[in-house]
C-alpha cells in the first residue's frame, strides 16, 4: 500500500483539479490533451525506453481506435463503451500483423520500418471512401453515463485521466513482474535473455501490441472528446512528436510518459501564444522555438526529465522485501548417461574459410570441473557457443544428458539444465543485482503478462525474489543485492552473472572467464563456491586464461590450439605435456 501512496496522492490531486474554482478552463482542455499524449508516450515508454524498440508509427495505432468507434458509432449506431473493446482490438490485432514484420527488423531498420508503415497508414485514412477521406468523420457521439453526457472537456476530464491512472498502474505492474524483467533485459540483446528461457520475438511482439493497445485507447478518447476524426492527428509528423514526448519526459519510466506529455503539451500551447505577440506574427517562429527548446532539454537531462525530477521528490521506493521461507522446487534435472552429462562429439564450426573448432571431442562428467584452455583465438569461446545453441554446427554432434543435436536454439539447451556466464559481462546495468538475478529463474516462474498487469502473480513472484536471493546469498554479494548491477565492479558483476545462472538451478554450468578481474581473495572465495557447487552435484565447464586458478580447481583440463584438441588429462598431467607447454603454458604470464 506505501508503494502506491504516490499514485493515489496524484489521483486525488488529479481529481481536485476541476473542482478548484479559479482553474481556467482553458487548463483543463490543456490537461484533456496532456492526458491523451500521457497514454501513447507510456505505451512508448515500454516499447522504446524499456524495450529498446524505437517506434515513429505510434500514431497510426491511435488512428484505429478513433476511426473503429468513429465508424461503429456514427455508421452503424453502436454505443461508444461497445466500440471500447473493439476499438483496442482492432489496434492489437493491426499491432500483430504490423508486429510480426517489424519485431525481426534491427538496427536502423525496426524504426525505418515504423516510419514506412506509419506514412503508410495516414494514407489509407485519408483515401477510404467509409473513413471520410481527407475530411474524415464528424458528428461523433459524446461518452455518456446515464443521463450525463461527457460533451464539455471537464467532464470527459474525468473519463481521460481514469484512464490514464489505470494505465500507469497496469503498466507499473507489469514491469514490476517476471514478463516486465524479460521485456527490460531485451535491452541488452538477445544473447543473454535467450540464455535464460526468454523468447525475444515473442517479448516484443506482445510489448508492442501493449503499446499500440494504449494508442488505441488514446485514440478512442480522442474521438468522443472531439466528437470528430481527420488523418492529420494520426500522420508521420504527431508519431514523431510522441516519441519526443517519451523521450522528453524519461522513455525509461512511466511517469517519464505523463511528466513528457505535460512539457511538449505545454509548451507548444505557451509557444504559440506568446511568440506571435513578441514577434508580431513572423513566420513559423514556434516551431523552431519549440524544436530548439527540446534539443536544449535533452542536453540538461539526456535520460529525460523524470529521473532528474525524481530525486527532488520525498518518495524514494525501498528495496523489495524478500520473504526467505519461500522455496521454488528445483526443476527436475535429466539424467546423465553413462555418467556424461554433456559430450562434445567431433564438433566442428567453420566461418567460411575460418576452421573455428576442429572436430573437437570431449566430454563432462557428473560432479566434475572440467576446464577448457588454450591461446587466444584457439576456439573455446566458439565451442560454448555451439554448446549453449548460440552457434549451430558444420559437423558433429553435442550431446546433453543424452539429448543429440546439431543445431538447437539457446532456450532449448537451458531448458535441458545447461546454464552459463558470459566473457563479456551481459547483466541490465539499470535493473539491481536482485532483478538481474531472478532473470536466471525466468524458466522456473509461470505468471505470464496478463497475470503481471492483475497483480496476480505475486506468490509466484516473491519465490523467485527469494530464490534470486539465496543464490545472491550464495556467492556472498547480499550486501549488494539492491544495487544497480551497472555500478558494481566488473569482477562483482562475473559474480553476479554467476548467481544468475545458479538460479537456473542448473546441473551443468558454463563460465566463460569467471575468474578476469577478480582480485586473489575473490578468485579464492569463487573457486571455493565452484568446488561446494560440484559437491552438491553440479557439473561445470569453465574457459578461463588464469592457469593458478584453473590447475588449483579443474578435475580434468581440455587443452585447444587453432580450434583442434591437444591435450586432455588431470591438472598435473597437462602441466607437464610438451604440446600445451609449447602451444600455452610456455607463453603464458
Ligand atoms: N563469427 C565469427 N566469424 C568469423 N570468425 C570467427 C567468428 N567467431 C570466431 N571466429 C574465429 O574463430 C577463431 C576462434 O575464436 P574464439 O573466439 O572461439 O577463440 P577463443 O579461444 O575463445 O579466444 P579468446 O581466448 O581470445 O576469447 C578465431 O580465429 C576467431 O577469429
Amino acid at each position: 500500500m506505501a508503494q502506491r501512496l504516490p499514485l493515489i496522492l496524484f489521483a486525488l490531486v488529479m481529481a481536485a483539479i476541476p473542482f478548484i474554482p479559479t482553474m481556467p478552463p482553458f487548463w483543463i482542455v490543456l490537461l484533456d490533451n496532456i492526458g491523451l499524449s500521457a497514454l501513447v508516450a507510456m505505451g512508448l515508454v515500454l516499447l522504446t525506453g524499456v524495450g529498446g524498440l524505437t517506434s515513429f508509427g505510434q500514431a497510426a495505432f491511435c488512428g484505429f481506435g478513433a476511426y473503429t468507434t468513429a465508424v461503429l458509432t456514427t455508421a452503424y449506431g453502436l454505443s461508444p463503451w461497445l466500440t471500447l473493446p473493439l476499438s483496442l482490438v482492432v489496434s492489437g490485432v493491426f499491432a500483430v500483423a504490423l508486429g510480426l514484420i517489424t519485431v525481426r527488423l534491427s538496427g536502423h531498420y525496426l524504426p525505418l520500418g515504423t516510419i514506412a508503415w506509419g506514412l503508410g497508414l495516414f494514407y489509407l485514412f485519408s483515401k477510404l471512401e467509409f473513413l471520410g477521406r481527407n475530411d474524415g468523420i464528424s458528428a461523433i457521439p459524446p461518452l455518456a453515463i446515464g443521463p450525463l453526457k461527457m460533451i464539455d472537456p471537464d467532464t470527459i476530464y474525468f473519463a481521460i485521466w481514469t484512464a490514464v491512472i489505470l494505465c500507469a498502474l497496469l503498466t507499473m505492474n507489469l514491469l514490476d513482474s517476471r514478463t516486465g524483467r524479460a521485456i527490460r533485459a531485451l535491452r541488452r540483446g538477445h544473447v543473454a535473455a535467450e540464455a535464460f528461457g526468454i523468447q525475444p520475438p515473442r517479448t516484443k511482439l506482445l510489448v508492442f501490441i501493449y503499446a499500440a493497445v494504449l494508442a488505441g485507447l488514446s485514440g478512442w478518447l480522442y474521438a468522443h472528446f472531439q466528437r470528430a476524426v481527420n488523418p492529420t492527428p494520426f500522420g508521420a509528423q504527431a508519431g514523431i512528436e510522441y516519441l519526443f514526448v517519451a523521450v522528453v519526459g524519461g522513455a525509461g519510466y512511466v511517469w517519464g510518459g505523463v511528466l513528457g506529455a505535460a512539457i511538449v503539451v505545454v509548451l507548444k500551447e505557451v509557444l504559440q501564444d506568446y511568440l506571435p505577440v513578441l514577434f508580431h506574427g513572423e513566420g513559423q517562429l514556434e516551431t523552431i522555438v519549440f524544436g530548439m527548446m527540446l534539443v536544449a532539454l535533452l542536453q540538461l537531462a539526456p535520460n529525460g526529465v523524470w529521473p532528474w525530477l525524481v530525486r527532488l521528490l520525498p518518495f524514494k521506493p525501498g528495496p523489495k522485501a524478500i520473504d526467505p521461507s519461500l522455496v521454488l522446487p528445483p526443476r527436475r534435472k535429466p539424467a546423465a548417461i553413462d555418467d556424461s552429462l554433456l559430450i562434445v562429439d567431433h564438433a566442428r564450426k567453420e566461418f567460411g574459410g575460418v576452421i573455428a573448432v576442429n572436430d573437437v571431442s570431449f566430454d563432462v562428467g557428473t560432479r566434475e570441473i572440467v576446464a577448457l584452455i588454450g591461446p587466444n583465438g584457439a576456439g573455446k569461446s566458439t565451442t560454448f557457443n555451439l554448446i549453449t545453441g548460440m552457434l549451430s554446427l558444420s559437423a558433429g554432434t553435442i550431446s546433453v544428458s543424452g539429448k543429440v543435436f546439431k543445431s538447437a536454439k539457446p532456450q532449448d539447451i537451458t531448458k535441458l539444465g545447461v546454464s552459463r556466464t558470459f566473457q563479456h559481462v551481459k547483466l541490465v546495468a539499470d535493473m539491481t543485482v536482485l532483478e538481474n538475478v531472478a532473470i536466471g529463474a525466468h524458466l522456473r516462474g509461470h505468471a505470464g503478462a496478463i497475470k503481471s498487469l492483475l497483480r496476480l502473480d505475486r506468490s509466484d513472484e516473491a519465490r523467485l525474489l527469494a530464490e534470486a536471493m539465496r543464490q545472491i546469498e550464495r556467492v556472498g554479494l547480499a550486501d549488494q543485492a539492491h544495487m544497480l548491477a551497472g555500478n558494481l565492479s566488473l569482477g562483482q558483476q562475473r559474480i553476479v552473472e554467476i548467481a544468475r545462472a545458479l538460479c537456473a538451478d542448473p546441473a551443468l554450468l558454463l563460465l566463460d572467464e569467471p575468474a578476469a578481474g577478480l582480485r586473489h581473495m575473490e578468485k579464492q572465495q569463487l573457486a571455493s563456491l565452484l568446488r561446494s557447487l560440484r559437491d552438491g552435484g553440479m557439473s561445470v565447464l569453465l574457459v578461463e586464461h588464469d592457469m593458478g586458478f584453473v590447475m588449483g580447481l579443474a578435475d580434468r583440463v581440455v587443452v585447444l590450439d587453432f580450434g583442434t584438441r591437444i591435450a586432455e588429462g588431470r591438472p598435473d598431467a597437462i602441466k607437464a605435456n610438451p604440446d600445451v607447454i609449447r602451444a600455452y603454458l610456455g607463453g603464458a604470464p
